[in-house]
């Protein structure tokens, strides 16, 4: 019997996973629960897309309060807080409505597991493949986040080479395209009482007209998974560009053992090559940010910048789809979960 899925918020991300979930041998989304009040608007937004196409399997609305397709039959919900909602028929839940929920109501919910499409120090346990995957365990872990975007292209390269060359200390900048809590033209900060997203002055300034400086959990979020790797090691800042989809991350590594820029390309190849999940690519042609929309794999080694500066800097630029690549891994890490015996 397929494992049947409640998704909370169906906005950028919950939208791409049920995309990723259609027609699916072992999961089905059942059942969708939206603030937004007004299911024409929802069927709506999931079947249109201006950064991925438009859908050919397209959602109808029936009953009133169900979607359907030739594929899936969902129920939509309209509920503020998962507490309220009769999980009877559900497995498990996935959360990308980034509401940062008390953990006793997560902990309360009667289903399997509950999937948190956000880092969080609260959640059983964070999770990255090609990282930590082999620490969950199904007994004890309910509440799983799946990390952020950002981390989980960057935690796995961290990772390598911290087990190779040990890390002295470093700084990331992420360049991410804009996101829905932001503004179009200049108005009022945009800050929400539900969301995990810092209530800060840039993100009411045009998304468009601007490059915006701002703070990243990215490293926060991966010393959630490898406690080693925080912000006392490694510095961190993001600029938000008015693109669509796809981040990049310029990383600078001191190293504690001296290296070559061939060895560096090597151990990231050798990495691609013996990889048990879609995680690493290895990139040199003249490609830019649109080039991997869509993209599954989720840390992109642009080695056209790959240097080392007196053996002990290591340069990087790594590439990422922030929507397609991540949710691809919301859904490998489901996938993980399943086959993973208790
Ligand atoms: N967009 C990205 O690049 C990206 C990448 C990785 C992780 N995330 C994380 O995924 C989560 C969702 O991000 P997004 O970009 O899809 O946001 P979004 O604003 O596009 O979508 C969120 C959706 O959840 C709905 N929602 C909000 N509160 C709700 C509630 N209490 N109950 C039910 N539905 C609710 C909203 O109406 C909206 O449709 C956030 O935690 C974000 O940090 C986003």
């Amino acid at each position: 019997m397929k494992k049947r899925i409640l998704l909370n918020g169906v906005g950028r991300i919950g939208k791409i996973i049920l995309r990723l979930l259609d027609k699916n041998d072992t999961f089905e989304i059942v059942s969708i629960n939206e603030i937004n009040p007004y299911i024409k608007n929802i069927v709506y937004s999931i079947n249109y897309d201006s950064t991925y196409g438009n859908i050919e399997n397209k959602f109808k609305i029936i009953d009133n309060n169900y979607i359907q397709n030739s594929s899936s039959k969902i129920k939509i919900l309209n509920h503020s807080c998962l507490k309220d909602i009769n999980l009877s028929n559900i497995d498990i839940i996935i959360d990308a409505s980034g509401k940062k929920e008390d953990k006793n109501i997560l902990q309360n919910l009667d289903v399997d597991a509950v999937f948190l499409t956000h880092p969080n120090s609260n959640a059983d346990i964070n999770l990255i493949l090609g990282v930590n995957e082999k620490q969950l365990d199904k007994k004890i872990h309910k509440i799983i986040s799946t990390s952020s975007c950002n981390a989980t292209a960057l935690l796995p390269a961290l990772n390598l080479l911290k087990e190779e060359k040990g890390i002295f200390c470093g700084d990331i900048v992420t360049i991410h395209p804009l996101l829905n809590h932001q503004r179009v033209l200049d108005g009022s900060f945009v800050g929400s009482p539900t969301r995990d997203v810092e209530c800060n002055f840039e993100f009411g300034r045009s998304s468009t007209q601007n490059i915006i400086p701002n703070k990243t959990t990215t490293i926060e979020a991966c010393s959630y998974i490898l406690p080693n790797i925080n912000s006392d090691l490694i510095s961190s800042s993001s600029l938000r560009v008015p693109t669509d989809t796809v981040g990049a991350i310029n990383v600078t590594l001191f190293t504690e053992e001296s290296s070559t820029k061939e060895e560096i390309i090597n151990i990231f190849e050798e990495y691609e090559k013996n990889q048990k999940f879609p995680i690493m690519l290895n990139n040199y042609e003249p490609l830019v940010s649109s080039d991997f929309k869509k993209e599954n794999k989720t840390t992109i080694i642009d080695h056209r910048y790959t240097d080392v500066k007196n053996n002990k800097m290591i340069k990087l630029l790594l590439w990422y789809d922030n929507e397609w690549g991540y949710a691809s891994k919301v859904v490998e890490i489901l996938k993980y979960y399943k086959n993973k015996k208790d």
